[in-house]
């Protein structure tokens, strides 16, 4: 699914990756951690190419990730995000709908598929809400159906809950794995929180020095 062989990333002279391995397979759930200015924002922008300028090979399900045009890796990617990145002036089933209609897809094509994630989600009834109506939760569960819509192969998510409490954090994770399970999606997940971590058990990298390993 996911082979980065050899990466590297210079900020300016800066090395912020090094020489990094790191693999992702189909269907896998993994979470992504380290100190905060490790690098993790960076491997997953150059997972969905928000940075083009590195060396070494990223492969996405056998391909090397620079001949993979931009909108067919969109396709195969949902992203989400600790600030939600909602627009505003659009409702909870505009903001869903958007990323089908990113890809050409009808109305038609879009509606059934937003309806049954939202349902999924506990959301069916705010979907006329704008963002500011709803919680944090609510808002980043919007933000994880606008994700999963296109039915991607993987999710990524940076710090997903670092505007959340923690209860809603656990919500939010709790409901991750779930939608893993149901929609056989592999999912990376940044995040600083042991909690999580402890709560739901997964293989866990840690990046330290420009490289990820294994946590044991
Ligand atoms: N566009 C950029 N230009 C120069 N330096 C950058 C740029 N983006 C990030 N950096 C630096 O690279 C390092 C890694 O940043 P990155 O955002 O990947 O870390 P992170 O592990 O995600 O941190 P955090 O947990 O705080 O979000 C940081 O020291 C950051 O200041």
């Amino acid at each position: 699914m996911i082979r980065l062989q050899g990466v590297s990333k210079l900020y300016g002279q800066r090395a912020i990756l090094q020489n990094l391995q790191f693999h992702l397979g189909a269907g896998e759930f993994a979470f992504l951690q380290g100190r905060s200015g490790s690098g993790k924002s960076t491997l997953l922008k150059l997972l969905y190419r928000d940075i083009e300028d590195f060396s070494g090979q990223i492969e996405i399900n056998g391909a090397p990730i620079r001949q993979i045009p931009k909108y067919e890796l969109r396709r195969q990617m949902g992203i989400i995000f600790q600030s939600f990145e909602l627009l505003e002036r659009k409702t909870v089933m505009e903001n869903v709908a958007l990323a089908g209609e990113v890809m050409g897809k009808t109305w038609e094509q879009i509606e059934p598929e937003a309806s049954r994630l939202l349902e999924r989600v506990g959301l069916k009834g705010l979907k006329d809400c704008f963002p500011k109506q709803l919680s944090g939760g609510e808002q980043q569960r919007v933000a994880i159906v606008r994700a999963l819509l296109n039915r991607p192969s993987l999710l990524l998510a940076d710090e997903p809950t670092g505007n959340l409490d923690n209860e809603t954090a656990l919500d939010v994770m709790r409901l991750l794995k779930e939608l893993h399970e149901e929609e056989q999606t592999a999912m990376l997940i940044v995040t600083h929180s042991d909690t999580l971590i402890e709560q739901f058990p997964a293989k866990t990298w840690v990046m330290e020095n420009g490289q990820v390993r294994e946590h044991e």
